[in-house]
């Protein structure tokens, strides 16, 4: 194994830990998205803002940074599972701390806290699908330090006996991996815009995931309204179209009515958007 000086290190790091941010900010501002907080304000919450969701996401760089750093060319043993466990933990109370105790990333400090230190084990050079699996690897082991709490996310995958944050992570990201990363790249294949092919990936992810945001708020009413909801914009031509727009406003508006906000798809939005860009000829450091 060739070793990197440490310099190349730390820049790798830095550099991981300020795209992981900007990922979670260019999905918090992407609009309009069903349900959820975006530039045009709260969707379904009453408790976010797009200011907030900001402010968390850049609490979370020194968590990104130290968890990339302590990831380094390190394979998936107990002992590095320890480490990011305790450091996804610590990013949770700055998360808190930054938003005064509002829950405004806690699936997205999962998601990206591991894919980040995925790819710093790879040295910083793994392509998605290499680092989607390194990433479920180390999300299989087990988390001894993990407190018991019983969480609504927990509460609805037992409810309803589906997967949940865990499962997706454990499986390499299936929503990521084979449908949002896909759809995000068809979509600019076809000469949708950026924000076109981002709501496109976003209507990917929401047509299968068992998002349990969704479910403790709304049930499998909402959970159906909103896998349904999806389909309906993708098989009307995606967001960019005059159809497929119709389509999602009317979604949004069914999710609002139902006080339902696909929490859990947005961070899964910002992995894929994450993903994107480790594979992009601009990643080197
Ligand atoms: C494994 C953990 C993610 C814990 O998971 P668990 O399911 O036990 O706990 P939850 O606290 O419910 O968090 C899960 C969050 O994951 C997102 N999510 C939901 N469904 C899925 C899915 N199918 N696939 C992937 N991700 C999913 C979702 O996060 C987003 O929603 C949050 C906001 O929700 P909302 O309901 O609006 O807010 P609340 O305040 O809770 O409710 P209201 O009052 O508003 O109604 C927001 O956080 C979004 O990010 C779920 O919430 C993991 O946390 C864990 O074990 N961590 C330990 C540390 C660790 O090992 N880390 C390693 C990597 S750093
Ligand atoms: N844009 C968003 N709105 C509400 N909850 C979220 N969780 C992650 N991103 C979110």
């Amino acid at each position: 194994m060739k070793l990197l000086p440490q310099i190349q290190v730390e820049g790798g790091a830095e550099w991981l830990a300020r795209t992981a941010t900007q990922c979670l900010i260019d999905e918090a501002r992407l609009s309009p998205k069903p349900g959820l907080v975006d530039s045009r304000g709260n969707g379904a919450h009453h408790d976010l803002s797009l200011a907030l969701m900001e402010r968390s996401a850049h609490s979370l760089t020194p968590t990104f940074q130290a968890l990339a750093l302590q990831s380094w060319q390190r394979p998936a043993d107990i002992a590095l599972r320890q480490t990011v466990g305790r450091l996804g933990r610590e990013g949770e109370k700055q998360m808190m701390a930054a938003t005064d105790g509002v829950n405004t990333h806690r699936g997205a400090i999962w998601a990206l806290g591991l894919l980040v230190s995925a790819v710093a084990m790879h040295g910083g050079v793994g392509s998605a699908q290499q680092v989607a699996m390194t990433a479920a690897e180390l999300a299989k082991l087990p988390d001894a330090a993990a407190p018991k709490v019983f969480s609504k996310g927990l509460r609805a995958t037992h409810r309803y006996q589906v997967p949940g944050a865990r499962e997706e992570a454990q499986q390499a990201f299936p929503h990521v991996m084979q449908r949002a990363l896909p759809q995000l790249r068809l979509s600019r294949l076809n000469g949708s815009s950026e924000t076109h092919a981002r709501l496109d990936a976003l209507m990917a992810i929401m047509t299968s995931l068992t998002d349990t945001c969704v479910l403790s708020r709304a049930g499998l009413e909402g959970l159906d309204a909103m896998q349904d909801g999806a389909r309906a914009v993708l098989s009307a031509g995606g967001s960019a179209h005059p159809a497929g727009q119709a389509a999602l406003a009317a979604l949004d508006s069914h999710m609002l009515a139902l006080n339902a906000s696909p929490g859990g798809a947005a961070d899964l939005l910002a992995a894929t958007l994450f993903l994107d860009r480790i594979e992009s000829p601009y990643f080197k450091h």
